[in-house]
């Protein structure tokens, strides 16, 4: 990754969770620069993309300006997707335990872990987006319990909390989203 010599990207990630940022900043700086506010937008009900998209033009609003925006969705196959978007409401409901529970009459434990982007340049803009995709399977929790689902969350043996952060933020739902999203970047700079 080469960190370009003209103007630098700058991005305002508005986001009320604190280790998204930690994560982002790992994976973009110093090639795009993060700057952050929290605010924990409202999120509409929906498709994972129809979620993103309105809280990327709801952020571009309130802001008045520039933004990125994040939505998270933790999906289990034997549930057809869910929870999905409402991972966060299920996570603070049930727990760990409760997520577990959720597929104890299912032999697929597989899950997905989606990272949706939503880039706006503006209010009144359409927003672009931006996803990642990283499989595993839901697994007693193992290791710190400092972010989400981390814990509970496995791949190739080794849980999103056990595993190292470098390595978490390479194969992970996030790193793979930024990846497109510093794609896209360093092409509109040579534009
Ligand atoms: O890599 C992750 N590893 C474990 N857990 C994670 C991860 N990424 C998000 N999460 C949790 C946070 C929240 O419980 C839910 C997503 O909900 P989501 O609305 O996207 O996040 P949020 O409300 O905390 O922050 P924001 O202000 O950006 O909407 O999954
Ligand atoms: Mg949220």
């Amino acid at each position: 990754m080469t960190t370009p010599t003209a103007a630098r990207h700058i991005v305002n990630f508005i986001t009320g969770n604190a280790n998204k940022l930690r994560e982002v900043k790992a994976i973009l700086q110093p090639a795009i620069q993060v700057e952050s506010q929290a605010v924990d937008v409202p999120e509409l009900q929906g498709t994972v993309e129809e979620v993103t998209l309105d809280k990327c033009r709801r952020a571009a609003d309130i802001i008045q300006g520039p933004v990125l925006v994040e939505d998270t969705c933790l999906c289990f196959n034997a549930l057809n997707g869910l929870p999905g978007p409402y991972i966060k409401w299920f996570l603070k409901s049930i727990g760990h335990d409760g997520l577990n529970n959720l597929l104890a009459a299912y032999d697929d434990k597989s899950a997905k872990a989606v990272c949706t982007f939503a880039y706006s340049p503006g209010p009144g803009h359409e927003p672009i987006l931006f996803q990642g995709i990283t499989d595993g399977k839901i697994v007693p929790a193992r290791g710190p319990g400092d972010f989400g689902w981390d814990p509970i969350f496995e791949y190739e043996g080794e849980t999103y909390a056990e595993m190292d952060k470098v390595k978490k933020n390479t194969i992970s739902h996030r790193g793979r989203a930024l990846e497109k999203l510093q794609a896209w970047f360093a092409n509109e700079m040579t534009a």
